[in-house]
């Protein structure tokens, strides 16, 4: 279930403060802080900070609204309290306060500086905000697990980037939502509108047409064009997998493993599983297991039918699943149940990454599972692409790599692991949180070393010297 926080302004003339907690109580609601805005006499107007469960919130307030000698002014929902206005925005570095300030930020001076990028264009890399600005860009057409909701809809998601690349990594990350899904009309948009970034993150644009979008773009930019639900997720899925293993004490030659919606990152988890050294793997879709010798008429579908890790046993996921090892979803909400998992091998892993609600509920799960993650903040071992995009940029913007490898993202995913220590690592701790200051910077180490090694750094960064 998912949980959401609401401030109730009620006045209270005749009733106890008592009384209204035991109602909020009944009804499902945590209260979590009092505000007492004004108080005369007998009557008193406070600010209620109620967390309750998605089902039980309605409750909540028709209570409250019920009960005599309450009067409900009115109710805000703190998480769109923090959306007003949008979360992110742009500041200028230095201020303009009179015309000699002017007179170099702007025109006249600010010719000089643009003849100098026309005559050589590395020059943008010192003079403007190339270096450390990087495009969100999405498309709206599957935005979490909301699916295709459209450009304008997906934008508090990417915001939601902007602020995370910002606050962790120090990037200046911009939203852009693209009005079209045609996948050519978005490869020529973005490349028309690359030169002032320093790299492209495609976030939430769906499958298969992802595939061709980020190929053609890595193919015809010269800056890093990285999808984060492909690759940032199947790092961090990597990360997490090897110090599951760890805790449950199974080789990863050795495990079977199931991973349901072979979309966007999906074919990237199964990608990097098998480069890992996975030897059993079921990619599972809609039509249930994607086999060994099957026909698909998608690419990404068809090269993994050709795998030899990938089995030949058909099947739906509720059967495919027993016996496994692990579970990794990354498709919609609520396709499992306890019972499902219950049938899995011993000491089962189960990653239910869809968001905003994973494929299996939490408490169900918990009761069947040895080591369990999902992609949300409220549950421990947050498995999600913000403890990659971060660093790996970070990364890639200091050495000013021409693209991020599978190399790059294979150090990445072990930077990521090793945060966690063997004397820290348990069930419930598999994965640093994203607020771990250590992730950013090892990540950030990792992807450049190997930049480096890889031949794609056009810059080696002071500290690498
Ligand atoms: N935790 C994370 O960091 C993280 C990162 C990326 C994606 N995700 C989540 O993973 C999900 C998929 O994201 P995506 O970008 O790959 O989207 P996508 O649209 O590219 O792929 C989704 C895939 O799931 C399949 N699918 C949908 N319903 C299914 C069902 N009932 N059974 C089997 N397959 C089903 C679809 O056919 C599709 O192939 C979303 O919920 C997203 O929020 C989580
Ligand atoms: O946005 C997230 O929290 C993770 C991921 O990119 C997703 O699409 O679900
Ligand atoms: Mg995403």
């Amino acid at each position: 279930m998912a949980y959401n926080s609401l401030i109730a302004r009620v006045e209270l003339t005749h009733v106890s403060f008592g009384e209204v907690a035991s109602v909020i109580g009944k009804a499902g609601g945590d209260i979590i802080s009092i505000d007492v805005i004004s108080s005369s006499g007998d009557s008193s107007v406070r600010d209620i900070t109620i967390e309750v469960g998605d089902s039980e919130e309605q409750q909540v307030v028709e209570n409250l609204k019920a009960m005599s000698g309450i009067k409900v002014i009115n109710v805000s929902d703190r998480t769109f309290l923090s959306h007003l206005g949008g979360k992110v925005s742009v500041e200028s570095k230095i201020p303009i306060k009179n015309r000699d300030d002017l007179s170099r930020v702007y025109t006249p001076g600010v010719a000089r500086v643009c003849s100098a990028i026309h005559e050589d264009e590395r020059k943008a890399y010192s003079l403007t905000i190339k270096r450390n600005t990087v495009a969100v860009i999405s498309d709206g057409s599957a935005v979490l697990g909301l699916g295709d909701i459209g450009a304008l809809a997906s934008a508090p998601v990417m915001e939601g980037k902007a602020m995370l690349f910002k606050q962790l990594g120090d990037v200046d990350a911009f939203p852009i939502c693209l009005d079209t899904q045609d996948t050519e009309e978005i490869i020529r948009t973005i490349k028309n509108i690359a030169p002032i970034f320093g790299g492209i993150n495609l976030e939430d644009i769906s499958s298969p047409r992802c595939f061709e979008i980020e190929e053609r773009l890595t193919k015809e930019l010269d800056i890093p064009v990285f999808h984060d639900d492909q690759h940032g997720t199947a790092v961090v899925v990597i990360a997490g997998l090897l110090n599951a293993l760890k805790v449950v004490g199974k080789n990863i030659e050795d495990i079977r493993v199931v991973v349901n919606g072979i979309g966007a990152a999906g074919v990237a988890i199964c990608k990097m599983l098998l480069s890992a050294g996975v030897k059993r793997l079921v990619p599972v879709d809609f039509e249930g297991a994607i086999i060994h010798g099957g026909e698909y008429s998608y690419p990404m579908w068809q090269w993994l039918a050709e795998q030899e890790q990938v089995e030949s046993q058909p099947g739906t996921l509720k059967e495919v699943i027993q016996d496994a090892d692990v579970f990794i979803g990354v498709s919609r909400a609520g396709l499992l149940n306890g019972e499902d998992v219950e049938k899995m091998a011993a000491d089962p892993i189960v990653f239910a990454m869809a968001n905003p609600n994973p494929e299996i509920a939490p408490e169900e799960a918990l009761k069947h599972v040895r080591v369990f993650a999902t992609g949300r903040s409220d549950y421990p071992n947050q498995i999600n692409n913000v403890l990659v995009f971060p660093g790996i940029y970070r990364g890639a913007l200091d050495c000013r790599a021409s693209l991020i490898n599978e190399p790059m993202k294979l150090a990445a995913a072990r930077a990521i692991a090793s945060v966690v220590t063997d004397k820290e690592l348990n069930e419930q701790y598999i994965i640093p949180s994203i607020f771990n200051e250590h992730v950013v910077e090892k990540v950030r180490d990792a992807v450049i070393e190997t930049a480096i090694l890889t031949g794609v750094a056009r810059r080696i960064p002071p500290d690498f010297r």
